[in-house]
């Protein structure tokens, strides 16, 4: 079964508030493991008592207070606390002897073991089966070293069913003694738990539901991601990030569990994961403020990692120069007095300097900075730079200011415009989508950021912060398999703008259309199924989307990447009026009519339209006409008539025998058709004709009519001369009555249909670029006049 580790630092235990809501979160996990730190400043407190211990007036006065404290949160929190008090009477009882024996680590293990109590006995007095563990109990150390075989051995006979509240930060020696974790000791005691349980994710509570791009009290415009690559989480930690430390992080390097940091004050929120998995791509600019640069001699094989792991300091080494550390200024001495312990002697800069690091973005391992960050760095003049393909740090004399900050990460992340696209169906037209889109993002740098952040097929979904497009296929199968209500809730929680992308063939998934635009989604359909639903639901869907304000665009869905609709609607908004539209619509049936001379058995050129994606996932709808029939119904609703499909007149040209079954059988009986087509085209050659299968509408006195069939035409008719593949529209109007406007070229295919979904993708693009700027342009003017 999976389980779970839930970490919740002191500010999400506070006061009885807070432990309510952390109850409340794990009524739904009634069988998660739990590791708590000690309440709110606890754990100061407790320090400041040890401090004095030489002034017996003020430590007794501060030692009631702290008893007081205890007993009004366990009095608030409980409604039988009397357990709890006696146990904290017993523990302030002992404090005097800890610190006589100097044994602080005892006395600071008060803290998370009163949390891990109250905790414990509230889950208790709700009903959820709970106990209280002291991680002194089983987790071992050696030298500062887990040792795992012990501590698991340990632990065994400790695990009670439901739910099991450990206390953080505390731990013992091989000895015995009781020794602390360290700085955020309570999230490296969580990942440890994480691994010796093998949990399959460790959830980090605390007051924030995301990681940021940067310090969000240095840089306001920070990005919130959801979720970071393992990599740079590591590079991360590695530069002495705040939310995630590298001790945090080193239990799980060879273990499979994502890390989830969560706010308990918004339990609701997914938080952001940090995760093996991801292929996301995210950036990060950080920095330390008084850094030195210490070089080692060239024939020193120390490495940073694990000298920072030892010193637990940020230890780094310089981009690009591995005998160039560099390390904040508190960490200079234990750093050189355990180099020289290696009789490794180390030279330092004279000077301390304000070190700006940018982690690069995963996928792309940019080498080069923007020309707007270029300028500025020419502008600040670091004293010195390295760089490789994943990070960049840059020395200043000068600490730089939050502005300047600021101006650097907008440098670095422009606050372009993120358009998020999810793409639903990645067969022929959805792969040939994501080959083209890269050139697309380049092309709109700078304009909107075109971010992939979903992707699924029938049957696997692919949700992160951004997706990368060169190994998309493999991270696809390696997704999760999804059910309805799971891709809703993940269609839901992305960010706005966003548009869902469907490149199916599927109608299931066009009738949740509501659904999509309900959840903020544009939308954009290659597939036929939406705009050919009966009337009265593709009216309510056309109609919620004019309601929320979304677009629905549809242009492949006739003429693959011809822009018929477009046409039509140009020809109406210009005040014209179309009285018919005719012509060839289906690119397979141009292809094979127009090859089709008898050399060549039909069946064995079907198969060939389909291999080269011109054909529908079942060919059958094809060769029916009633891909046809779809067709001209989107155009006719294109020009507001109310037709239904039945009302289109259709003349299939696949044999009945054919209709049923499944496109395996149909497949295995393909021949049928050279029976069925070899006298037809006798026929035709025998008048001099060639065959074409066409559609037809027509209107007449506010009446439509139309129908699809095949005909045989002779070689001079406008519709004979076609190259193989070929879509023809023609349209008359008011103003192309006698000499109707044609459109022709290739009305299938994968490259051609993708890049029609493109075009539709554009055209969206560009109205969102321009509600930005119309917002931004508000927004000034709204300033202006409150100055
Ligand atoms: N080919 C062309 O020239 C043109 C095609 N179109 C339309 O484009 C669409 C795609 O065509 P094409 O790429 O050739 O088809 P493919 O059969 O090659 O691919 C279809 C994709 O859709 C996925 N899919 C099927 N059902 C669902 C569902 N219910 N939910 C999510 N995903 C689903 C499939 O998943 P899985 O991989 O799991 O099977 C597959 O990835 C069709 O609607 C077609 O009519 C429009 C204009 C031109
Ligand atoms: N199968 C269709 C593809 C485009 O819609 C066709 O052949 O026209």
């Amino acid at each position: 079964m999976s389980l779970v580790v839930h970490k919740f630092g002191g500010s999400s235990l506070a006061s009885a508030e807070r432990f309510a809501a952390v109850a409340d979160i794990l009524q739904k996990e009634p069988t998660a493991w739990v590791v708590v730190s000690a309440p709110g400043d606890t754990t100061d407190e407790l320090l400041a008592l040890a401090e004095l211990r030489e002034q017996p007036e003020c430590f007794r006065t501060q030692l009631s207070e702290l008893q007081q404290k205890l007993h009004l949160l366990a009095r608030r929190t409980l409604k039988q606390p009397e357990a709890l008090l006696q146990l904290v009477d017993s523990w302030i009882a002992e404090i005097a002897g800890f610190l006589a024996a100097q044994q602080l680590n005892d006395v600071l293990a008060i803290g998370e073991r009163f949390s891990s109590q109250l905790l414990a006995a509230l889950l208790n007095e709700r009903g959820l089966r709970s106990q209280a563990l002291d991680a002194r109990d089983f987790l071992r150390l050696d030298a500062a070293v887990v040792d795992w075989h012990l501590s698991a051995q340990l632990l065994e006979p400790l695990k009670q069913p439901g739910l099991n509240v450990v206390t953080g930060y505390i731990a013992r020696t091989i000895q015995g003694q009781s020794i602390t974790l360290g700085r955020n000791g309570s999230d490296y005691s969580a990942t440890i738990l994480g691994r010796l349980l093998n949990a399959e994710a460790i959830h980090i509570w605390t007051d924030v539901d995301a990681i940021y791009s940067a310090d969000p009290r240095k840089v306001p415009s920070a990005r919130a991601y959801k979720q970071v690559p393992w990599q740079q989480a590591l590079t991360l930690a590695a530069l002495g990030n705040p939310v995630l430390h590298a001790k945090t992080l080193s239990p799980l390097l060879d273990a499979p569990a994502d890390l989830v940091v969560r706010s308990s004050f918004n339990p609701e929120h997914p938080g952001c994961k940090v995760s093996q998995q991801s292929a996301i791509e995210v950036q990060f600019l950080t920095d330390i403020q008084q850094a030195a640069l210490v070089s080692l001699p060239a024939n020193c094989l120390l490495n940073a990692h694990e000298v920072a792991a030892q010193l637990q300091q940020p230890v780094i080494a310089a981009p690009g120069q591995a005998q160039q550390w560099l390390v904040p200024a508190a960490a200079v001495d234990p750093l050189l007095s355990l180099l020289a312990s290696q009789q490794v002697y180390a030279r330092v800069s004279p000077q301390l300097y304000h070190l700006v690091a940018w982690v690069k973005p995963a996928a792309r391992r940019q080498k080069q900075v923007s020309t707007q960050a270029q300028h500025w760095l020419q502008r600040q003049a670091p004293a010195a730079v390295f760089n490789d393909e994943q990070l960049a740090v840059w020395l200043f004399e000068q600490p730089l200011s939050s502005l300047e900050l600021t101006e650097l990460h907008q440098a670095l992340l422009p606050s372009v415009v993120q358009l998020n696209l999810v793409v639903a169906g990645t067969g022929n037209v959805g792969s040939e989508f994501l080959q083209l889109l890269e050139r697309q993002q380049q092309a709109l740098a700078g304009q909107i950021e075109l971010n992939l952040a979903g992707l699924l097929n029938s049957r696997q979904a692919l949700f992160a912060e951004s997706l990368s497009l060169d190994n998309w296929a493999e991270q696809l199968q390696r997704a999760p398999l999804y059910t309805e209500q799971s891709l809703q809730l993940a269609l839901q929680e992305l960010a706005e703008p966003k548009v869902l992308i469907d490149l199916t063939p599927s109608r299931a998934f066009a009738e949740r259309y509501p659904q999509f635009i309900q959840a903020g989604f544009d939308l954009i359909s290659a597939n036929k199924q939406g705009v050919t639903l009966p009337l009265a639901q593709f009216q309510q869907i056309k109609q919620l989307a004019a309601q929320q304000q979304v677009q629905w665009l549809s242009n492949t869905t006739v003429g693959a990447g011809l822009p018929v609709q477009r046409l039509l609607q140009e020809l109406r908004s210009s005040g014209d009026t179309v009285h018919a539209v005719s012509g060839i619509f289906s690119g397979t049936l141009s292809w094979l009519l127009a090859k089709f001379d008898g050399s060549v058995p039909f069946s064995a050129l079907l198969k060939q339209a389909q291999q080269l994606g011109f054909t529908e996932p079942d060919p059958r709808d094809d060769l029916s006409g009633k891909d046809v029939q779809r067709k001209l119904l989107v155009l006719a609703r294109e020009l507001d008539l109310p037709l239904e499909l039945e009302q289109i007149a259709l003349e299939p040209l696949l044999p009945a025998a054919l209709a049923e079954g499944s496109v395996e059988a149909f497949w295995q009986q393909a021949e049928l058709l050279d029976l069925a087509f070899a006298p037809v085209l006798a026929d035709a050659q025998q008048q001099g004709k060639v065959l074409r299968y066409v559609a037809e509408l027509r209107i007449e006195q506010g009446q439509a009519k139309a129908q699809v069939r095949l005909v045989s035409v002779a070689p001079e008719h406008p519709l004979a001369a076609i190259i193989p593949c070929d879509n023809v529209f023609v349209i008359e109007s008011d103003w192309y009555q006698q000499n109707p406007l044609v459109l022709k070229g290739p009305g299938a295919g994968r490259q051609v249909t993708a890049g029609g979904v493109h075009a539709d993708l554009a055209l969206l693009a560009k109205q969102k670029i321009a509600a930005a700027k119309a917002a931004q342009h508000s927004q000034a003017q709204a300033a202006a006049w409150v100055k």
